[in-house]
């Protein structure tokens, strides 16, 4: 197993100061605390929540086997792309700091916006639900002791307006054990000072720990980074559909990518085994396959109880629609077994990163439909995909 040493070489440019390391460390190894640590990691934009979260979740994982991570940042999540809210179970710890990774959460909810301003209600329904499955499964009174795992909270950068008022609700819904508040040099941006999310004569125990975001030398240098949060968001949902192709497959450009997702042969879905639903926006019931059609969409299992939220299995590209055969053609990496759960399918505002669609991903100009079936570049492409048919779903 990587050791934290190990970890810290392999990511030279991450600076982890003493009082980093500390803050961790009394989290990880709170006596106070005996069932395991629940820690929201808090602060503006851009102070290092997420750098703290994955620092904190590996010394977590020195002492215990698995950690929980809830991510609420649903602009720049940790383990999945943008869109998703999640609860991942890690067991590995993450050898390079600065390089994210994708992986597949044990449970995740499409929110399907980079941001939580659009609906602050639906995304805390799916965050306090997310928390309450994590207190079900793993956090149970009368379950053996080692099925009892920490949680990390990673938590977004909008801290002022609504944006404060969504991070009080988590806060007051979640009730950690302990809350890490990032405080960076600009003290207006910060949050407020002491245990601002509690009423005066709150009796529960938590731990405040503030720390400030990471200088990097004597001169007290910030290290905070400016992120290009379009192009890492394009990054992942490119990673996340790299996974349609086995790891040895040499795709390592762009162009490449666009051509193998070109070619790939889609699942086949049939249009009425399937529900849509618009996420964030009405769409007239006659402009649905045209707004569908070359799309990401949020692949979901409806609730047996429609006001649940459905959870979601994954992400695919609607390649083409066929409403002559009443088919749907759909790219996605997520593997048929849990594919044939999907009767749902989501559309927010997640998109096909641009620079994949100026190469030749081309898609069907438009859904087939019997009065308009055409023919283009892009239809060839298709049609060699659908040679190599694929299983429809159930
Ligand atoms: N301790 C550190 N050492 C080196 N670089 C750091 C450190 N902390 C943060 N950074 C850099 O600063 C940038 C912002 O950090 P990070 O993504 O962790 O912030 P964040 O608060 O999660 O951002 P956001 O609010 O946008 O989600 C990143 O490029 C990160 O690599």
């Amino acid at each position: 197993m990587t050791s934290i040493t190990e970890m810290e070489e392999a990511s030279p440019s991450i600076h982890i100061s003493d009082e980093w390391s500390e803050a961790a460390e009394s989290v990880a190894y709170d006596s106070t605390t005996s069932p395991p640590p629940i820690a929201i990691v808090c602060g503006p934009k851009n102070c290092g929540k997420t750098t703290f979260s994955r620092y904190l979740l590996n010394i977590l994982l020195q002492r215990y086997k698995r950690v929980g991570y809830l991510d609420t940042d649903v602009g720049q999540p940790e383990f999945t792309t943008t869109g998703f809210l999640s609860l991942t179970v890690v067991d590995k710890l993450t050898p390079d700091l600065t390089i994210p990774c994708l992986k597949t959460p044990e449970r995740c909810f499409f929110f399907g916006d980079v941001s939580s301003k659009r609906d602050p209600t639906t995304y805390l329904k799916c965050i306090f639900t997310l928390y309450d499955y994590y207190r079900k499964e793993y956090c149970k009174s009368d379950s053996p002791v080692r099925n009892e795992m920490p949680l990390v909270v990673n938590t977004h950068g909008w801290v002022k307006g609504v944006g404060y008022d969504i991070l009080v609700d988590m806060l007051r819904h979640i009730a950690p054990t302990h809350v890490v508040k990032i405080n960076i040099t600009s003290e207006r941006k910060n949050l407020p000072g002491g245990k601002f999310w509690l009423d005066d004569g709150y009796g529960g125990q938590v731990n405040l720990i503030e720390i400030n975001s990471a200088r990097q030398d004597s001169f007290n240098r910030s290290v905070l980074i400016q992120k290009d949060a379009c192009l890492l968001r394009d990054l992942r949902i490119m990673a996340y559909f790299r996974q349609c192709f086995p790891s040895n497959l040499n795709i390592t450009t762009i162009k490449e990518l666009a051509n193998a997702l070109a070619s790939h042969p889609p699942y086949q879905v049939p249009i009425s085994s399937i529900k849509i639903r618009h996420l964030h926006s009405q769409v007239p019931h006659t402009e649905v396959f045209y707004s569908l059609n070359a799309t990401i969409v949020g692949l979901a299992v409806s609730s047996k109880q429609p006001e649940n939220i459905p959870w979601c299995v994954g992400l695919g590209i609607v390649r083409g629609i066929d409403t002559f055969k009443g088919l749907l053609y759909l790219i996605s990496p997520v593997p048929l077994i849990l594919l044939e759960k999907v009767d749902l399918l989501l559309q927010g505002f997640i998109h096909i990163p641009t620079c994949l669609l100026q190469c030749d991903f081309v898609f069907t100009s438009e859904y087939f439909s019997s009065a308009t079936a055409c023919l283009s570049v892009g239809m060839a492409n298709y049609a060699m995909g659908m040679t190599q048919l694929l299983m429809p779903l159930a």
